[in-house]
C-alpha cells in the first residue's frame, strides 16, 4: 500500500472516532430531551424538518444536500429509537412504495407494520396500535388516490406530515435475461405507468394486473417465464434481478403520501395545511369560498373536487395551501372561510417534505 493511501486511511479512521464520539454526545443529548418530555409525544416532525433544512443550507459540500439529509435523517432515527421505537402502519405488503415512503420520512429505527389496505392503516393509528400512518394521497401522473381522500374526510386522524417520493419502476425477474419471460405482472397502476415502455420493448408478453408491486415481484420469485414490474426495494426482498431499471414513461413520475396521527404538527417556518370543505350548490359560490385566501395572501397549492356521499351531485373540495393553521393570515382566511362554508374540516398543519 502507498503511504499517501495508509495516510488517508489512517485519517479516516480518526475522523471516524470523531463522528462517533460527536454522535454519542448528540444521542444522549436526545435521551435528555426525551426525560423532559415524559409524557409528551417525543416525535417532533417540526423540528425535524427544521434540523434537516438547517443541515442542508450549512452544508459545505463536497456532499449533497440530499445525501446530508439522508444521513441525518438515519441520526434522528436512531436517536430517537432510544425511546419506544415508533411504530408505523403503511400500505402494505413488505417492499411497496409506501414501506420506501415510510422509511424515507422516518428512517429505519421504527417498527414498521404492513397493512393489507388503505383504511387498516387508518384503523390502526386510530385504535392505538400504531402511532402513525402512511397512505398515498396522489401520483403525479394517474391523480388522486380517492380511497385516501374519503377517508380524510370521515375520519377524526390528522395529517402531521407528507412525503415525496420519486417513483421509478424496475423490470425484475428471477432469470437472468428477458428471453424465457412469458409474462409481466404487477399492480395496474405501475402497469399503466410503463405502457410505453412494454408496447416498445415486450409488446407480446400479456400484462397481469395483481393486488401490489410487492405480490408481483413475490409471484415472479417463484416462477422464473415470470416478470414483474415493482420498484427496488420489491426487487431487494425478493431477490429478483433486475434486468431493465427505471422503465417508467415519465421519468419525473412522483407520488405523495400523507403521514396520519392523532395530532398535527407545529409550526416549522415551512408549513403546508390541509382541509376539506363543501360549497353550497349555487352560482359562485366557490369563487367566494375562495375569495378570503386570496385576500390574505394564502397560496393554494391544491384544489380538488369528490362527490360528497351525501347526495347526488354535491360536491366536497380539498385543498392544500402554503402556511400553518397557526399563522395569522391563514388563521384569518380559514376563520372567513368557515363563516361562508356549510362544512369546513381542516385535516392538519405539517411541515413540507424537508427531504
Ligand atoms: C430531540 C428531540 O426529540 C426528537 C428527536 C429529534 C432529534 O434527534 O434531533 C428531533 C425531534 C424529535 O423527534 C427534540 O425535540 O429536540
Amino acid at each position: 500500500m502507498s503511504d499517501e493511501l495508509l495516510k488517508l486511511r489512517n485519517e479516516i479512521d480518526r475522523l471516524d472516532e470523531e463522528i462517533l464520539a460527536r454522535l454519542s454526545e448528540r444521542a444522549r443529548c436526545a435521551q435528555r430531551v426525551g426525560e423532559i418530555k415524559r409524557g409528551v409525544m417525543y416525535y417532533r416532525p417540526e423540528r425535524e424538518a427544521q434540523v434537516l433544512r438547517r443541515l442542508a443550507e450549512l452544508n459545505p459540500g463536497p456532499l449533497s444536500p440530499d445525501a446530508v439529509k439522508t444521513i441525518f435523517r438515519e441520526v434522528m432515527s436512531a436517536c430517537l429509537g432510544l425511546e419506544q421505537p415508533l411504530r408505523v402502519a403503511y400500505l402494505g405488503p413488505a417492499g411497496t412504495f409506501s414501506e420506501s415512503a415510510s422509511r424515507k420520512h422516518f428512517g429505519s429505527a421504527p417498527n414498521f407494520m404492513a397493512m393489507a389496505a388503505i383504511d387498516d392503516v387508518f384503523r390502526a393509528v386510530e385504535a392505538g396500535n400504531a402511532d402513525y400512518g402512511v397512505v398515498p394521497v396522489e401520483n403525479s401522473t394517474e391523480g388522486a388516490v380517492g380511497g385516501t381522500l374519503d377517508l380524510l374526510l370521515a375520519n377524526p386522524l390528522k395529517v402531521c406530515g407528507e412525503v415525496r417520493l420519486r417513483i421509478h419502476q424496475q423490470l425484475m425477474s428471477r432469470a437472468d435475461g428477458i428471453g424465457a419471460a412469458r409474462r409481466v405482472y404487477s399492480h395496474a397502476q405501475s402497469l399503466a405507468q410503463c405502457h410505453e415502455w412494454l408496447n416498445r420493448n415486450l409488446p407480446h408478453l400479456p400484462r397481469i394486473p395483481v393486488a401490489s408491486n410487492a405480490e408481483a415481484a413475490r409471484m415472479a420469485s417463484e416462477d422464473p417465464e415470470s416478470c414483474a414490474i415493482a420498484g427496488e426495494a420489491a426487487a431487494q426482498l425478493y431477490g429478483l434481478n433486475i434486468l431493465a431499471p427505471n422503465i417508467e414513461d415519465d421519468p419525473n413520475n412522483t407520488t405523495r403520501f400523507l403521514v396520519i396521527a392523532d395530532h398535527d404538527a407545529g409550526p416549522s417556518g415551512q408549513d403546508r395545511t390541509s382541509l376539506v370543505f363543501s360549497a353550497p350548490n349555487r352560482p359562485g359560490a366557490i369563487h367566494g369560498l375562495l375569495e378570503p385566501m386570496a385576500r390574505h395572501g394564502v397560496d393554494m397549492t391544491k384544489l380538488q373536487s369528490r362527490p360528497a356521499r351525501s347526495g347526488l351531485w354535491e360536491y366536497v373540495f380539498y385543498a392544500d395551501i402554503n402556511g400553518h393553521r397557526d399563522d395569522p393570515e391563514v388563521a384569518a382566511a380559514l376563520a372567513e372561510l368557515n363563516d361562508r362554508a356549510a362544512f369546513v374540516k381542516v385535516i392538519g398543519s405539517y411541515p413540507v417534505a424537508a427531504i
